[in-house]
This record gives structure tokens, sequence and C-alpha cells, in this order.
């Protein structure tokens, strides 16, 4: 198996093989989290402009994400998992853009299958490519806006790199790192606004919370569908 780690939308281009499109803060903890409370479709868009449209030919549909960090006007919630953590999403659509995630995924032109990156599900995502045993894994880092590098997102393309290749890990060290040294996790921290209250640090760092992987599929003529693979119990569904 080979792993490589690359950076932003160049590097979701480049990517091949199993990719995995990498976004801890925030865009994949927050899809996660969503998923967990029982959403129906979940779409990742690349276009707010797709979004708007969606929303006007769907009115129920539910509109989630963010421009600059900060839920967009007609938007029903921001990227933040605190804002959704406790909301029942049963039976709803809810599409989601962003400013980096969701880039990656609808970027990864040459990609055998797509799925997503963040440390609430890092198990299971370790799991899920041990069980494919891939010829290529690809980690892609979607970073600040998809321009700068954020170290949350390099920092999961290594743990999950060192974990397939049998070397140890210390998850605490980079929370640790996250909260006292890295630019990015101060700057989350203190934003403390309406669009990214400061509980989202930790629930973005909360390992392993969710025991399912997100994976890409087609759907329709042009939009992307995030489908939930249970790696407690769907495992011959991976094949
Ligand atoms: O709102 C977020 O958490 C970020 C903002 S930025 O684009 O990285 O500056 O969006 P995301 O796409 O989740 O990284």
């Amino acid at each position: 198996m080979e792993i490589n780690i690359y950076q932003f939308v160049e590097g979701a281009r480049q990517a091949k093989g199993l990719t995995v499109i990498i976004d801890v803060f925030r865009a994949f903890s927050v899809a996660c989290y969503v998923m967990n409370n029982g959403v129906k479709d979940l779409f990742p868009i690349g276009s707010i402009e797709m979004a708007y449209k969606l929303k006007e030919e769907n009115p129920e549909f539910i509109l989630m994400g963010e421009r600059g960090g900060l839920i967009q006007p007609g938007f029903d919630y921001g990227n933040s998992p605190a804002s959704v953590e406790s909301v029942d999403f049963n039976g709803r659509t809810v599409v989601h853009t962003t400013s980096a995630g969701t880039q990656g995924i609808v970027n990864a032109i040459h990609a055998d299958e797509i799925i997503t990156g963040s440390f609430v599900n890092a198990q299971a995502i370790i799991d899920y490519i041990r069980a494919k045993n891939p010829d290529y894994v690809s980690l892609v880092c979607m970073g600040w806006e998809a321009v700068e590098e954020a170290d949350e997102d390099t920092l999961f393309a290594n743990y999950v790199k060192n974990a397939l290749e049998g070397k140890p890990n210390d998850f605490a060290a980079i929370v640790h790192y996250m909260r006292h040294e890295s630019k990015t996790g101060k700057f989350l921290d203190v934003r403390g606004e309406a669009s990214a209250p400061t509980e989202d640090f930790d629930l973005c760092l909360c390992l392993d919370r969710f025991p399912f992987v997100l994976k890409a599929e087609p759907y329709g003529d042009s939009l992307v569908r995030l489908h939930k693979v249970n790696m407690d119990k769907d495992w011959s569904a991976i094949g």
C-alpha cells in the first residue's frame, strides 16, 4: 500500500486510489455529527450558488456551511458541530457547502473512491482502509480556505498514515499542540462567536466518537451524496 499526503484543491485533483478528503476544523467533523443525528441525504456541494439553487427548488432542504467561517444569509446552520450536535435530522436532506472541505470532494476527480477525514471517526477510517487494502491511498489536507496549511489536517493525515504503517500515535500530544501552540487551534478557540462557538474545538477533537465512515457516491446527474458505512456492523458492504 502506497500512501501519499497532498494539500488543498490541487492535491484533491492529483489524488488517486482510495482518497481521504480531510477537514478536521470543521467540515467533516460537523458532517459526522449531522449523519449521526439521522439525516436522510447529505450533499457536499462546491458552489454556494448551487446550494441556493437546490434550496429554491426544494424548500424543505436544510442549508449548512460557511464562507469565511461565517454562516451565510438564508442558511439554517453554519459549519459548527455545536450548533447541530443535538438537532434531530431524521428524514431531512442537508446541503453542505464550505470553503475548504467540500471543495476537496468535488475536485477529487481521479479518485477510485472518496471518504471524508476527521478525528471524530478516525479509527473507523483506519479500519475501512485496512479492510479495503488498496494499492494507493491519498490523504488530502484541505487546510484553511483550501489555500493555507492547517496543522490539524496534516496531523490527521500523519495519524492515519502512522496507524496504517504500524507506527505509534500520541493523540494527547496532538490536542495539546492544537490548543497551546498551533495558530489554527488558538484561532478557533478564541473566535467564540455564533458561527464558531468555543465548543467546536473539543467537538472536532473528540477522538473516535463515531464508528462510521462517510463515503461519497455520485447522486443523479451532478450531485455527490455522503453515505454512512458502519464499521461496527457493515463489514459485508465494504467488500
Ligand atoms: O468554517 C470553517 O470551519 C472552515 C473555514 S476555512 O475555509 O477553513 O477558513 O471551513 P472548512 O471548509 O470546514 O475548513
